[in-house]
């Protein structure tokens, strides 16, 4: 979707029809996710976002971000994640945001799926990555796609040991994940020579192009769906990949993007959450309580693409109040989400959540 709402498609065939030749193989292409954010945003009844809060929201989260001193440096100070700046590194981000959904449990804190990891039980996100920072110290090689690709040593047996949990619920949507391994290591293996770093490569250093890789060869990156009969993008674990290779090489080498200002917020459960809180979003009655009760909601349905759309949205309003509140600040959409959710997960563990999280079980986040 264009900002009018074209559809690309027929964007291209009106160029090609009109002479006006397509946008080159060689200019950066476009991923269509903030056109179709804001379709989903302009066609919400259930999710409305707040322009007051916004912009309330947007000077308090760039008061505390330059305070934070909030950088990509930030991202390598996370206890677990990667500190080096090589081949490991990108291989251990794919393998991570090829998994990184899911997490939310309907258990309490004690008896939900956790990570015991340097004597440590990590949940959510982070029993992902202690789980897949415990199998690299037992020297299981989970972060390359030959091993996935291998049914003969990738057994369902092996990789319930990588990912075995600390208590008596298993890790959510285990199958999927299983299946999210075998599939892309097959996908590496067919077209990139087994190779992560080829398929970076392969994006030219347009965070836009390597994106639409992504969703083009790997059905498990494919995050879209269609709203009021037309094809949106949120492509969230595609773009999370392109950021955290950014952040944890700090925009250079396989960070290095002449186009990263194209990637959204990543529409995932913990943002939108945030974004009703400080004020930002607002919800339609029927869904407020849906989410309060704490029921779960389906994917793909109405009142999901809402708060996954209208949270990029919000988001992108937030970095264009800072931008013209500041001009001579440099921020963009990733460096807020990952605040963000940063901040969201602080408030969690003080237990002061003002709203649950919504509950839709899915592989897109
Ligand atoms: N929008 C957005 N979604 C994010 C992250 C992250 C972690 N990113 C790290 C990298 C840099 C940042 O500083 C973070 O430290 C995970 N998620 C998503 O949240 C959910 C997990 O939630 P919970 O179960 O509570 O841990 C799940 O859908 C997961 O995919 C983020 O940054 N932004």
């Amino acid at each position: 979707m264009t900002d009018d709402g074209a559809d690309p498609e027929l964007l291209e065939l009106l160029r090609q029809s009109l002479g006006l030749g397509s946008t080159g193989a060689d200019a950066p292409p476009e991923t269509y996710v903030l056109q179709s954010a804001k379709f989903i945003y302009d066609n919400s009844v259930d999710v409305a976002i707040d322009m007051y809060g916004t912009r309330a929201a947007a000077e308090c989260i760039w008061s505390a971000m330059s305070q934070r001193g909030y950088s990509t440096k930030t991202w390598s100070e996370h206890e677990l994640h990667p500190k080096t700046r090589d081949e490991a590194a990108v291989n251990f981000i794919f393998t991570m945001d090829l998994l990184n959904f899911s997490f939310w449990s309907m258990r309490s804190p004690e008896e939900r799926f956790a990570v015991a990891y340097r004597d440590k039980k990590w949940t959510g996100y982070w029993s992902l990555v202690a789980a897949l920072q415990r199998a690299v110290g037992e020297e299981i090689p989970i972060c390359t796609p030959s091993f996935w690709a291998d049914s003969e040593a990738c057994t369902d047996q092996s990789l319930r040991h990588v990912f075995r949990s600390a208590t008596e619920e298993e890790m959510p949507l285990l199958q999927e994940r299983m299946e999210c391994l075998r599939e892309a290591g097959h996908v590496l293996e067919e077209n990139f020579d087994g190779s992560i770093i080829n398929l970076v490569k392969e994006g030219r250093g347009s965070a836009a192009r390597l994106v639409n890789l992504l969703a083009e060869y790997f059905p498990c990156f494919r995050d879209e769906t269609s709203f009021e009969g037309r094809k949106v993008r949120f492509l969230k674990r595609a773009q999370i990949f392109i950021a955290d290779l950014w952040a944890a090489f700090e925009g250079k080498s396989y960070g290095s993007f002449e186009d990263i200002d194209k990637i959204t917020m990543f529409a995932d459960y913990r943002v939108p959450q945030m974004l009703h809180s400080i004020g930002c979003m607002s919800y339609s009655p029927p869904l407020e309580g849906h989410i309060f009760r704490e029921r779960k909601l389906e994917s793909g349905h109405s009142w999901e693409i809402q708060l996954r759309g209208c949270s990029i949205w919000a988001v992108e309003l937030i970095r264009r109040e800072i931008s013209r509140s500041h001009p001579d600040a440099y921020v963009n959409a990733i460096l807020i989400d990952f605040f963000l959710y940063d901040a969201m997960k602080a408030i969690e563990a003080k237990k002061e959540e003002k709203i649950p999280h919504h509950r839709t079980r899915s592989i897109w986040y």
